[in-house]
């Protein structure tokens, strides 16, 4: 869409002339005085200009106007690559510009301003922003305060802000306070309290649209609310694997620009009542136990993972258990077609269209999908019985500093299906292979004792558990698909998000057995399951992916390759 917002006039930068051109989408400037091979073009997409000021400004890492008549700054994304990361750096680039005259000065300002309302209908501008000030190394509210928040005021977003005091406040407060007239939320924290802003925005999209969240056949309604990521946690893998990096100034620019990820959400349940959601990590075996044991020593910080890990792994177990899954359409994707889910990601759009097929745009209002989600075929279930080192499922790469490529690189963020890992009881040395591939960049999978597929749902039930008594505890899929909304959520807004765990976790005790700690040496039967990160008190669980259920302030990973051959330019920067 070309608009006509066209405007071109000398302008001085320093000592410098240059012919400044906004046309449509782009703003540039090139410099005039040079000979032809030597002029340099810097171009800017109005779409990531972070805010226009008048005067000489500065914001980072303090902000002070020099109130000039004649002269303008324009702020905008500009980006660096890092040897740490997958993804790119977003910086604040700054460009001070002069101009002949103070009405022409005004008339930069005021179609810049336009041209970046026009560009982009998706910029926030009034957030409610959670700050967990426990989280990692508890500097959540000094890096929020000095590096977001002047961010935030440059770009005309208001934000209220609310500093956590207990676990779940977060949560509570987006299932029961008025939400009217915000944006999108902004979880300031790590893995843990992303995982309680994600609750609440789906409780919340859930209660007001009285669909029953406990129910796994049911279509949950998609979240109007976008969610905002400044890593603040001690691993902040949701972070890493939508965007690439964990770096809070690149996360903010991400909300300022309107940035729209969809992300698929896996619904975990048992018997009739929903557990928890996940976005990452559903494991049960190796990855349950790595987490319950960290649990008893958490004195030793993040070390702990490292040291349970080791433990975990000398006393060489595996379990028995049956696997039922609903493999995805195989033509569609595949878990080992050695793609990555990048910026811009085909087979995610593709899944949009599938998921809401009559929606004219669904990249853009998220509330035209109301109503309008697709109800595919279920397909048939394959069911896989036998004793297994760990059975993890994950709806993303699940990557992380640690391990760049993750559980799954090949996995999507929004293409409404999940990869099924299974790995197989083998010998010692074989996990150990299997497990230190994760930190490099071979294939995983390709090992005789692990299996992947790409599924849309999975049950677990523990061995000896007859299929007739998991489908009366599961239902089929299906079976709700036109009446299981209806009647689950009460006149008082009870919140799905929080089901009733009580109940539920006092029926499974007695299924459950004592969980061995690692000294006894005896072998415990049952493991547990990690949850994101939390351990769920079930073992018989069943869970279903969501596709494209909440929606991230970020753009997935960006191809570096890409980004430089438009060799975009940049003039001088202030970022941190
Ligand atoms: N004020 C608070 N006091 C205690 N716990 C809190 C508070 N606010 C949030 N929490 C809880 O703290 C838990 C951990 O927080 P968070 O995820 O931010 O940090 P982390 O555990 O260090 O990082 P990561 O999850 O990335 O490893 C979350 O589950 C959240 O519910």
């Amino acid at each position: 869409m070309e608009t006509d917002l066209r405007l071109e006039s000398s302008l001085w930068v320093g000592n410098k002339r240059y012919l400044a051109v906004l046309t449509g989408w782009h703003f540039k400037w090139t410099e005039t005085d040079k000979k032809n091979r030597d002029k340099k073009t810097v171009s800017v997409p109005v779409a990531e200009v972070v805010g226009v000021e008048e005067g000489r400004v500065e914001i980072l890492p303090r902000k002070s106007v020099e109130d000039t008549d004649k002269d303008f700054t324009v702020f905008y994304v500009k980006r660096s690559s890092t040897r740490n990361s997958y993804g790119l750096l977003w910086r604040l680039g700054r460009t001070q510009f002069s101009c002949p005259s103070r009405v022409l000065r005004d008339q930069w300002t005021k179609q810049l301003k336009t041209a970046v309302k026009t560009h982009s209908p998706l910029r926030p501008h009034r957030l409610l922003v959670f700050i967990n000030p426990y989280g990692g190394k508890k500097k959540g509210r000094q890096l929020y305060h000095s590096l977001v928040a002047p961010l935030f005021e440059l770009a005309d977003i208001s934000s209220h802000v609310i500093v956590t005091e207990r676990a779940n406040q977060a949560r509570d407060h987006l299932l029961k306070k008025d939400l009217t007239g915000f944006d999108g939320v902004v979880c300031v924290g790590g893995d843990g309290m992303f995982s309680e802003i994600l609750h609440g925005v789906i409780g919340r999209t859930q209660q007001e649209a009285g669909v029953c969240e406990n129910n796994p056949a049911v279509t949950l309604q998609p979240c109007p609310l976008h969610i905002g990521i400044i890593p603040a946690g001690s691993t902040d893998c949701v972070c890493y694997a939508t965007g690439g990096v964990i770096d809070p100034v690149t996360s903010a620019l991400h909300i300022i620009v309107g940035d729209s990820q969809p992300l698929d959400v896996c619904s975990v349940h048992y018997g009739s009542g929903l557990v928890r959601y996940s976005v990452s990590l559903v494991g049960y075996g190796f990855y349950g136990d790595v987490l319950s044991e960290s649990e008893k020593h958490r004195w030793m910080g993040p070390v702990r993972y490292d040291y349970s890990g080791t433990l975990v792994y000398l006393s060489n177990r595996s379990y028995a258990g049956t696997v039922h899954y609903l493999p995805a359409d195989p033509l569609l994707s595949s878990p080992r077609d050695k793609t990555r889910c990048l910026s811009g990601c085909g087979v995610c759009a593709r899944s949009t269209e599938r998921l809401f097929p009559n929606s004219s745009d669904s990249g853009s209002l998220y509330s035209s999908y109301s109503g309008q989600l697709s109800t595919e075929s279920e397909g048939e279930w394959v069911t896989v019985e036998g004793r297994f080192k760990c059975v993890s499922l994950t709806c993303m790469s699940s990557s992380c500093a640690r391990s760049p490529l993750g559980l799954s690189p090949s996995a999507h963020l929004a293409d409404g299906t999940g990869d099924l890992i299974l790995v197989w009881n083998t010998h010692p040395l074989s996990f150990l292979k299997f497990l230190h591939r994760h930190t490099n960049s071979q294939d995983r999978f390709d090992f005789p004792f692990v299996e992947v597929h790409r599924v849309k749902a999975v049950r677990f039930c523990l061995a000896g558990a007859t299929e007739e008594g998991e489908h009366e505890e599961f239902g089929s899929l299906s079976a709700a698909a036109d009446g299981g909304a209806s009647g689950c959520v009460d006149a008082g807004g009870r919140n799905g998000s929080q089901p009733h765990l009580e109940q539920m976790r006092n029926e499974e005790k007695t299924v459950t057995p004592f969980m061995c700690c690692l000294c006894c040496r005896k072998a415990p039967d049952v493991s547990v399951w990690n949850c994101d990160g939390e351990i769920l008190p079930f073992t018989n669980i069943s869970c279903k992916i969501h596709g494209q259920l909440v929606r991230l302030y970020a753009r997935g990973i960006e191809d570096i390759a890409s980004i430089r051959s438009c060799s975009q330019e940049t003039g001088d920067c202030c970022g941190t």
